[in-house]
């Protein structure tokens, strides 16, 4: 009988300490990464060219091609089960969540990909959001700027030792936030009540403080001692 792989759901060494962002664990994630820039890359030319129809189409078919020779592989559905995988192709669970997280995930073209890091008992965020974000004219989209909020105060919730999901975010936005400029967002505790972490961040663009949020992110009641 095949043995159920464990893992340990520990995201400890998830978050960088330094600006840096960190080499891939192997040469799959580090083919998955420059996978994912090509996409963006993709993604935001044709959004910003004007191409002709044909070429549109040429594109698309060999994109569909593309896409079936990587469905035809196993399947590996979320986080989860890439950790519980447990083989050296796909790296620990901590490793995973760097790469994959839709807003930070280096290896995944979704993602701007924001870079977190903390230090200081703060968590602080740089992030270029290309035109593929654009929402009022030349502007990033503030729906981007929640997905950017949630998940740095989410980064930052684990400064606390016990993780948490977001109960609530509230958004001020100050100032229109401009597109292919490098953002920094800032995330610290700012209370603990129980089970719900009060956090706290800033986004600015340069000395300019465009927008900042409240969180409230609250920890399961019967959540594993280890996540955090
Ligand atoms: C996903 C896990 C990742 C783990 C790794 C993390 C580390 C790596 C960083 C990654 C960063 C990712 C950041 C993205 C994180 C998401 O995006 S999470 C996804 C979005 N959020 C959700 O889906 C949450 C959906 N809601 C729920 O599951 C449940 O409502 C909650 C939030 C767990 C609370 O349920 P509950 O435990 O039954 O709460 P309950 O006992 O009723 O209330 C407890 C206390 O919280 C208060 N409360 C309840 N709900 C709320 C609320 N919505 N707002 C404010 N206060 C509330 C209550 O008033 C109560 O307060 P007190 O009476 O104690 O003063």
């Amino acid at each position: 009988m095949q043995k159920t792989p464990s893992i340990a759901y520990n995201l400890s060494g998830w978050m960088d300490t330094s600006p840096e962002v960190r080499p891939a664990v192997n040469d799959n994630w580090q083919s998955r990464r420059e996978l994912a820039a090509a996409l963006r890359r993709l993604n935001t030319a044709v959004l910003t060219r004007d191409v002709p129809t044909e070429l549109l189409q040429s594109v698309t078919a060999t994109m569909q091609a593309e896409a079936a020779r990587i469905e035809a592989n196993e399947v590996v559905p979320g986080t989860k089960a890439q950790a519980e995988r447990n083989s050296t192709q796909h790296g620990q669970l901590p490793d995973i969540f760097y790469e994959i997280n839709p807003a930070s995930g280096q290896s995944n073209a979704i993602a701007p990909p924001m870079h977190i890091w903390q230090t200081d008992g703060r968590v602080h965020a740089c992030v270029t959001p290309s035109w593929s974000y654009e929402g009022p004219f030349e502007h990033l989209h503030g729906g981007i700027i929640a997905l950017l909020f949630d998940q740095v105060l989410g980064a930052g919730q684990r400064i606390t030792g016990v993780a948490g999901r977001t109960g609530t975010l509230e958004i001020r936005f100050h100032h229109p936030t401009l597109l292919n400029k490098t953002l920094h967002l800032v995330a610290k505790v700012d209370r603990v009540v129980g089970r719900k972490k009060f956090m706290v961040g800033e986004l600015w663009a340069d000395d300019v403080r465009t927008a900042s949020c409240k969180g409230v992110f609250i920890s399961e009641r019967n959540w594993p001692d280890a996540i955090a």
